[in-house]
């Protein structure tokens, strides 16, 4: 008779506490069991030997624009490329899907969509605009991770961009709730008025672009938004900060005893001004990438253990909105969700030293911690779900498109080559990509 259904055996076992060599055991979706050997059977065993198993990664911020713009990006194909970048749960942005997630209805579609589709376990978040503060508890009663708002215009016409009166309010509410507001937070007034000077005066290179959207409108939104954190008890999580200035002043504010975290983005730790001169706008994205010194403060920051949360925020669209545009006109996404894993492995664990520990850290159990989503998600231990990333650290690649799992195969990283390649994911005790495949390939 067999114990378990499946037994990842010998590999070495990566938390935030450290590494263990042994043997995982998994049954119904759950790990029962973790030890140096376990004596059991099983219907399947993975040999993990000189393999590292990471918890699998939490993505806080995927658009994958399901329903109504799935030519995008889609559910499928995004699920099946964190399926095969090692991340097991992604939570999806209330915008660019059609409708946005800003009421029950529109969330009942989207989950429906999701549970048919995903490959990897999911929630969604809520969306805050001026016209749906009366529709938060109804979201929040439906199960939204928590809820979006934009400081500044999203790109998007059916998602308004919160401006004071409605983040002041609707901070209220969602204290109310216990839930938590995540921001994009640049100012719509510096960045929508350099964008119109620039745009006048014929400035329109990508160093305009980048020019357009300052540090100093990152950190005039933080702050104001901080202060409404403040003033409201609201928890914040402050999505995709471009630079070590932004992240210093939310470490300022936690000091002081503010709720609040911070992301950012693998492509803010791996990418810079030159690559969007070179590359065009599929490095595009809103806030800008910005030059080397800002990468490295990023990643001293992150070591620092004052970066709490890395999301991929994979917005990509198809290449017409991209290509044979303007860099102001060009659609702002990065098609990153796929490669998070890798980025921090060559970019951080193999170039900066920053350790197998904090990558999890960062990747893993903080994103499921500060959404509640802990010990479920995050970590390996017995009684969590099977989630994990079975990584061949030594292994290298050079990315190819045709590796890519989204629906538009490019990505500013294609021709990069990593070291660090994932051998599986499992996902809630279910293998979803192994021998390069994802299940549903
Ligand atoms: N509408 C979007 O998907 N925008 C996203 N675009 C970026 N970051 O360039 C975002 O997260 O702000
Ligand atoms: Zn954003
Ligand atoms: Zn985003």
């Amino acid at each position: 008779m067999q114990t378990y259904d499946k037994i990842i055996r010998n590999g070495s076992i990566v938390n935030v506490e450290g590494i263990k060599k042994g043997d995982i055991a998994i049954k119904d979706g759950k790990i029962v069991e973790i030890a140096e050997r376990i004596n059991g059977s099983a219907a399947e065993e993975i040999d993990a030997t000189g393999l590292h198993v990471l918890p699998g990664l939490v993505d806080t911020h995927v658009h994958f624009n399901e329903p109504g713009r799935a030519e995008w990006e889609g559910l499928a194909t995004g699920s099946a490329s964190l399926a095969a970048g090692g991340v097991t749960t992604f939570f999806d942005m209330p915008l660019n899907s059609t409708p946005p997630t800003i009421d029950g209805e529109a969330f009942d579609a989207k989950a429906a969509l999701a549970e048919e589709k995903s490959v990897v376990d999911y929630r969604l978040w809520g969306g805050m605009v001026p016209e749906n503060l009366d529709k938060l508890e109804e979201l929040h009663n439906k199960g939204v991770i928590g809820f979006k708002a934009f400081m500044s215009n999203s790109g998007i016409a059916d998602f308004g961009y919160a401006e004071d009166v409605t983040l002041f309010k609707g901070m209220q509410v969602i204290k109310g709730l216990d839930s938590i507001l995540a921001v994009h937070a640049e100012s719509d007034i510096i960045t929508g008025q350099l964008a119109n000077y620039m745009k006048e005066n014929g400035q329109v290179s990508a160093r305009d672009y980048v020019n357009s959207r300052p540090i100093l409108s990152e950190m005039e939104a933080v702050s104001r938004i901080l202060a409404y954190a403040e003033a409201t008890g609201c928890k914040l999580h402050v999505v995709h900060a471009s630079s070590g200035e932004v992240v210093q002043i939310i470490a300022d504010a936690k000091k002081r005893g503010i709720d609040v975290t911070v992301e950012t983005c693998p492509h803010y730790l791996s990418l810079t001004v030159s690559d969007l001169e070179k590359l065009g706008p599929i490095a595009k994205c809103a806030p800008p990438l910005r030059d080397e010194e800002h990468v490295e403060s990023l990643w001293q920051l992150l070591k620092d253990g004052e970066i709490d949360v890395i999301g991929s925020d994979h917005s990509p669209s198809p290449l017409d909105f991209k290509e044979g545009k303007g860099i102001f006109e060009a659609w702002g996404g990065i098609s990153g969700a796929q490669t998070t894993l890798n980025v921090l492995l060559e970019e951080g664990y193999w170039k900066r030293e920053v350790s197998l520990e904090k990558i999890v850290q960062v990747a893993a159990e903080n994103p499921a911690k500060r959404f509640g989503l802990y010990p479920a998600k995050g970590t390996i231990a017995a009684g969590s779900d099977a989630d994990l990333a079975i990584v061949n650290l030594e292994e290298s690649f050079t990315l190819q498109a045709e590796d890519l799992r989204y629906r538009h195969k490019y990505s500013p990283y294609v021709g990069r080559t990593f070291r660090g390649k994932v051998q599986y994911t499992v996902s809630n005790g279910e293998v979803v990509f192994a021998d390069n495949k994802v299940v549903t390939e």
